[in-house]
């Protein structure tokens, strides 16, 4: 790192003495107006730095998926989004490691909604909160699946757009992360620049001709960055693909033998360490046969009627049962959901709307949460922040209030969750596995 810095070293080394920024990145359908005093986070368009870090468990707006707690440099990946993806054309996009979904939930905003991302993880605990994450934010448009990179290779040339957060020896992360630098040794640099090139060369084959590969790493060592590309480039037929990026934004642009890579040392930049290089592919690549199916089991006519009324656009949207519950997702993309469906592990395709229960209908937490959500069918109750805690606990909820059925709870214009109001008492029906813990 000395060596690689130079001269640099001891601003580097003195950055390491400060605190770590926090970031938030806001969902802007569902929040426009950052907290007061948040300063924009220069290279997007809804991330902000805040001045101190707040009790994000306390805020039911984290709770409702209105932000994403997110390290600012990171959200570079707007930027190459922004800059060289086509903004109109329906696309797949692959996001291969995912958890716990930061980029994930960053690419949902920057794609247009005829677009697919496939939003994997191969850990499965981890894959969970990624799902948890992405039914937060609220998008119809999202598969989240839990494969091995090589599975995609059942799938030759089926995205538009990949990114590869790979994992890494976090050498950008020891500011904010102890943990990372007791991890770090020469091995497992090694270690990690290899399974890169296991991940880059396994999924490869699941990219188009012309199709673009955004590959990050929070870490500066060449092995795991330039290296790597180094080696894709002799192993494939690619094109590096510059970014513009403003001289104040204090990102250095490298040009390393025709590879421009973009770095951020938390010297130069108000955030971690990261890397990011951006690759097309320009060799012949085979495309996958996706036939205009849909396999999947639907549900009756009329729960379909009843449930178009609860989202926008209800008419566009393919309804589909998997183990009871209804989840739907946009009929441009059915053949390709089912295409994945076939041969990947599906956790969830869309929006989790509902679960049938003797043909009527329980609305599920997912279908609050999304944007999608037609909020003048149901009943609403506006609760203020003590309420709010207490709803997203778990506790009774001992609010009055004169109609009866599944209500909407609302903390500032915010949907956070359902309860439902019985004659004498109200059910309190937030997700267990995701409610705040005593204590916290
Ligand atoms: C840097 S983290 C991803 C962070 C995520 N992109 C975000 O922005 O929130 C790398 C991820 O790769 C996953 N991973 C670990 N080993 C992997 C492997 N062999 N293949 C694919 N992913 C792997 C980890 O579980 C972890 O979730």
């Amino acid at each position: 790192m000395r060596e690689q810095l130079g001269m640099r070293w001891d601003d580097f080394s003195a950055a390491h003495q400060q605190p770590s920024p926090v970031s938030i990145r806001l969902n802007p359908a569902k929040l426009q107006r950052p907290p007061a005093g948040a300063l924009p986070v220069p290279w997007t368009t809804s991330g902000y730095y805040l001045n101190e870090r707040p009790s994000f468990t306390l805020d039911p707006h984290f709770h409702a998926g209105a932000y994403y707690v997110q390290e600012a440099s990171s959200m570079f990946l707007e930027q190459a989004f922004r800059q060289v993806v086509d903004a109109q054309k329906a696309i797949n996009v692959l996001d291969l490691c995912a958890a716990p979904g930061g980029k994930s939930t960053h690419l949902l905003s920057l794609m247009n909604e005829q677009s697919l991302l496939v939003s994997n993880e191969v850990i499965r605990s981890r894959a969970n909160v990624l799902a948890e994450n992405i039914q937060k934010w609220g998008y119809g448009n999202a598969v989240v699946v839990h494969n091995d990179p090589q599975d995609f290779q059942r799938l030759p040339g089926f995205f538009d757009v990949m990114v590869i957060d790979a994992p890494c020896s976090g050498e950008g992360l020891f500011r904010k992360d102890k943990h990372a630098m007791e991890e770090w040794s020469p091995d497992n640099v090694a270690l990690c620049s290899k399974r890169q090139r296991r991940i880059l060369s396994d999924v490869w084959p699941a990219l188009k001709t012309g199709g673009l590969l955004f590959y990050s790493t929070c870490t500066y060592n060449p092995d795991e960055n330039e290296d790597n590309l180094e080696w894709l480039r002799q192993e494939h037929d690619v094109e590096f693909v510059p970014l513009m990026v403003n001289e104040q934004w204090g990102v250095e642009a490298v040009d390393h033998h025709g590879i421009p890579g973009y770095r951020f040392y938390p010297h130069r930049v108000k955030g971690e360490g990261f890397f990011l290089c951006v690759i097309r592919k320009t060799e012949e690549a085979r495309e996958s046969r996706v036939r205009h199916k849909n396999s999947f089991t639907g549900p009756s006519k009329k729960i379909i009627e009843q449930l178009s009324a609860w989202v926008k656009n209800g008419a566009e949207k393919t309804f589909i049962l998997r183990h009871d519950q209804v989840q739907c997702f946009p009929q441009n993309k059915t053949p390709d959901i089912d295409f994945l469906a076939k041969n990947l592990y599906l956790i969830t395709a869309g929006i989790v709307m509902a679960t049938v229960k003797h043909e009527k209908l329980i609305p599920e937490h997912p279908l609050a949460l999304s944007i999608d959500l037609q909020p003048e069918n149901f009943l609403r109750l506006d609760v203020g922040l003590p309420e709010a805690l207490q709803y997203l606990r778990k506790e009774p909820l001992t609010i009055s209030t004169e109609k009866k059925g599944f209500t909407l709870i609302y903390h500032n214009d915010i949907p956070l969750g359902w309860a439902n109001v019985l004659d004498n008492r109200m059910n309190n029906l937030y997700p267990s596995d995701w409610r705040i813990r005593k204590g916290s």
